[in-house]
């Protein structure tokens, strides 16, 4: 262990100028930090970093006085054993940020103290917790000699790889995020050209895993890393980011990932994902895009005990502080990139809401867990209807048992009803087409006080149909015969083969929709969908599933994610540059997926379009977004109204009207909007570009 010393004066006189330079610096921003630490912003800057004294001790000061020149000093000197004098010196550091990390010869990852984070404008670019190199060498051996990535990825107590995930699934993974830290663009492209098969890897179920394990498989760092303890430095630090230009900033607090809960800063994962799909679903440019985590603590308490986890040690803070640090990290991405859309993602329900009336109106942001969510099942429901030859206008009817009531389940209800007051139903009618179950089983008047208002509308009259408060999920679905199932949970396989049994007794085509992710917490499988349905039901899950069989017929498994939505939303409220996400724009998202479908894919029970060309479906959606932007009068970038009122012009605005699913040709023509073409047009490709040496200080 280096033992650290101040700087006497006297040694200071002796310096040489340089090395006094260098020296200063380091105390002025140690004086810095202090009075920063005593002004207002406690715990910024955690202990025992020796950020409290010059980080030079008397040997390496020594050394250094011993130099004769700086200048003809050797930039890489051999270490030698412990303790050589030559191994206090320093090694020079001609970068800041990012590319000191992109160095291998300089960086330290996790190990970088708070204090060169600091000098080296590495704030923000790591994540929270410092590690010893101790701990750096004990996690590369540990992988080394035991495969420990590969021996978790086939643990039987991994709750995941204990419901089926493969290794074969993190293998690839693990793969390809290898490719993404070397060449971007060819990662890009592969993805873009086997989404279909490659989702599933990158997205969920295999990126819930990768959420689980964050912590451990840390290697490269990716995006921001904001904490609880930046309080009062969240701006600065976002200066930290080598772009001026960010489009997109996918954000989460870490504190309900997928259906996994409370992963803290290993959230992370999950920003990072989802921007994956706005680069290959929506062509957004992979330097432009930003994954964000707020790391505030976690209540997990598994993750409060691993030694490999990198967030902070600490419970959630709570509340208004809580608040307070979402309002300043917004307020400092805003102050760095002001037109950047936000995406907040997997925030638990508690704040998600809270967050998202506190931003929608001034800010261009959506949460996807309760919109995205929402215009995505909204679609699955339309396209339902067309597939058994219903209009759109049906939906007014049907009868919805839903179980979870959490940001997702309260965002869909809210957008079916919604819909359903399009079609002419009034707000009172389309509240009683719904039963919802949480935790604790049907909710009814009877416990309406403890339920938010959002939820308070559609608690049943205490003694509905025979059913008392709390009734379960078999039981509800037997006495209502609903059309639709919904699962938004994320409680794992709570539709026994009764309750699939039940509803296919009520209706002749169910459809059945298990949304919760990943794949273990989704409410049944597609297999048993088939099989309690007797093959009549019409299945969606959250995350993908083997196409089924019944009576050897195929019964496709369609994703209901909002994977459909999220990409193209943003795409379109971005190249118009709307100034809000209003629900107008997320209607016009649910109507455009509703619509990628063909006859013929309806036909076989397809109710969401394949993903093999998921580009496609993310123009439509954004065009019909950028459209409903302009006609609500928020979209403001001149070029793409001047596209947008073109298009109106050759088009009108009902691009997708009641049970209009796309027939072939037509989908054809349609495609060939202005819009589309202008959308598809403004993608990012990835392709190797001719590159061009531009010295520092040109083109800045
Ligand atoms: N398919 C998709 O695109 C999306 C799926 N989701 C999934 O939805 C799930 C829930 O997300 P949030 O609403 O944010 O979570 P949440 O934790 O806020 O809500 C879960 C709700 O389910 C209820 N619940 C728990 N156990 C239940 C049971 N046995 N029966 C009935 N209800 C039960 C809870 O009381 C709560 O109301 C997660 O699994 C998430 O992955 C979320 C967003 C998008
Ligand atoms: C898909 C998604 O956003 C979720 O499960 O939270
Ligand atoms: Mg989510």
């Amino acid at each position: 262990m280096i033992r650290l010393a101040r700087v006497s004066s006297a040694s200071f006189k002796s310096s040489r100028p340089a090395l006094v330079d260098l020296l200063r610096n380091r105390i002025v921003l140690a004086s810095r930090a202090r009075a920063l630490s005593t002004a207002g912003a406690p715990g910024s800057i955690p202990e025992g970093d020796g950020i409290d004294g010059p980080l030079i001790s008397d040997k390496g000061l020594q050394a250094i006085e011993a130099t004769s020149s700086l200048k003809n000093e050797p930039r890489w000197r051999y270490h030698r054993g412990v303790p050589d004098l030559r191994q206090e010196l320093p090694t020079y550091v001609r970068d800041l940020g990012k590319p000191v990390l992109a160095d291998p010869l300089v960086n330290k990852g996790t190990a970088f103290l708070w204090s060169e984070r600091e000098r080296f404008h590495l704030r923000g670019l790591l994540p929270a917790r410092m590690v010893t190199m101790e701990e750096q060498t004990a996690k590369v051996l540990e992988e080394y000699r035991e495969g420990a990535w590969d021996k978790a990825a086939r643990d039987p107590n991994d709750e995941m790889v204990s419901a089926g995930l493969t290794p074969d699934n993190i293998r690839k993974w693990e793969y390809l995020t290898g490719i993404q830290g070397q060449n971007e663009t060819l990662y890009y492209r592969v993805l873009m050209d086997n989404f279909a098969e490659m989702a599933s890897v990158v997205y969920t179920p295999t990126v819930g895993w990768a959420c689980l394990n964050f912590s451990r498989m840390f290697r490269v760092a990716r995006g921001m890393y904001f904490s609880s303890r930046d309080k009062g430095h969240m701006v600065s630090i976002a200066y930290n980011w080598p772009s001026h230009e960010v489009d997109a900033i996918v954000v989460t607090d870490g504190s309900r990932i997928l259906g996994l809960g409370d992963l803290g800063m290993n959230g992370m994962g999950i920003s990072i994902g989802k921007l994956d799909l706005y680069v290959a679903a929506a062509g957004f440019h992979p330097a432009r895009v930003l994954p964000c985590v707020i790391d505030v603590g976690t209540n997990n308490p598994k993750l409060r005990k691993d030694k490999s986890y990198l967030g902070l040690n600490q419970p959630r803070i709570e509340g208004d502080e809580y608040l307070q640090v979402v309002d300043e990290f917004v307020a400092a991405v805003k102050a760095r990139w002001p037109n950047v859309l936000i995406q907040f993602e997997d925030f638990r329900t508690e704040y998600a809401y809270k967050l998202l009336e506190r931003y929608r109106y001034d800010h261009l942001c959506f949460n996807d867990d309760i919109q995205g969510t929402a215009a995505t099942a909204l679609a699955g429901i339309y396209a339902g209807l067309a597939a058994i030859g219903k209009p759109y206008s049906d939906i007014r009817h049907m009868r919805f048992v839903v179980c979870g009531a959490g940001s997702a389940g309260m965002g869909v209800i809210q957008w079916l009803c919604k819909a359903m007051e399009k079609h002419g139903a009034d707000h009172d009618e389309a509240a009683r087409n719904f039963w919802i179950l949480d935790a604790d089983g049907l909710l009814t008047e009877a416990r309406v006080s403890s339920v938010d208002k959002l939820t308070q509308r559609f608690a049943r009259p205490a003694a509905d149909g025979e059913m008392a408060d709390g009734a379960g999920v078999e039981e509800v679905v037997t006495k209502v015969r609903p059309d639709v199932l919904l699962g938004l949970s994320g409680a794992g396989r709570i539709w026994s083969p009764k309750t699939i049994e039940a509803l296919a007794e009520g209706t002749e085509r169910p459809l059945i929709f298990p949304m919760s992710n990943p794949s273990h917490k989704s409410e049944c499988s597609a297999e048993d969908a088939a099989k309690y349905a007797k093959g009549r039901g019409i299945f969606a899950s959250g995350s993908p599933f083997e196409d089924a069989a019944f009576d050897g017929k195929v019964l496709p498994s369609n994703q209901s994610n909002n994977l459909y939505v999220f990409p193209g939303l943003a795409l379109g409220a971005k190249l118009c540059q709307a100034t809000l996400v209003t629900d107008g724009m997320i209607m016009a998202a649910s109507e455009a997926l509703a619509a990628c479908n063909r006859p013929e894919d309806l036909a076989k029970g397809r109710i969401y379009p394949g993903l093999s060309d998921v580009r496609s479906i993310s123009a439509r959606v954004a065009a019909a977004v950028m459209k409903q932007a302009h006609l609500e009068g928020v979209a403001t970038r001149k070029e793409a109204i001047a596209a947008i009122e073109k298009d109106l012009r050759a088009f009108g605005d009902d691009t997708e009207q009641d049970g209009d699913a796309r027939d072939s040709e037509e989908g054809e023509d349609d495609m060939k909007t202005f819009l589309y073409k202008y959308v598809l047009n403004e993608m990012y490709f990835p392709v190797y570009t001719p590159l061009a040496y531009v010295p520092r200080g040109v083109l800045e």
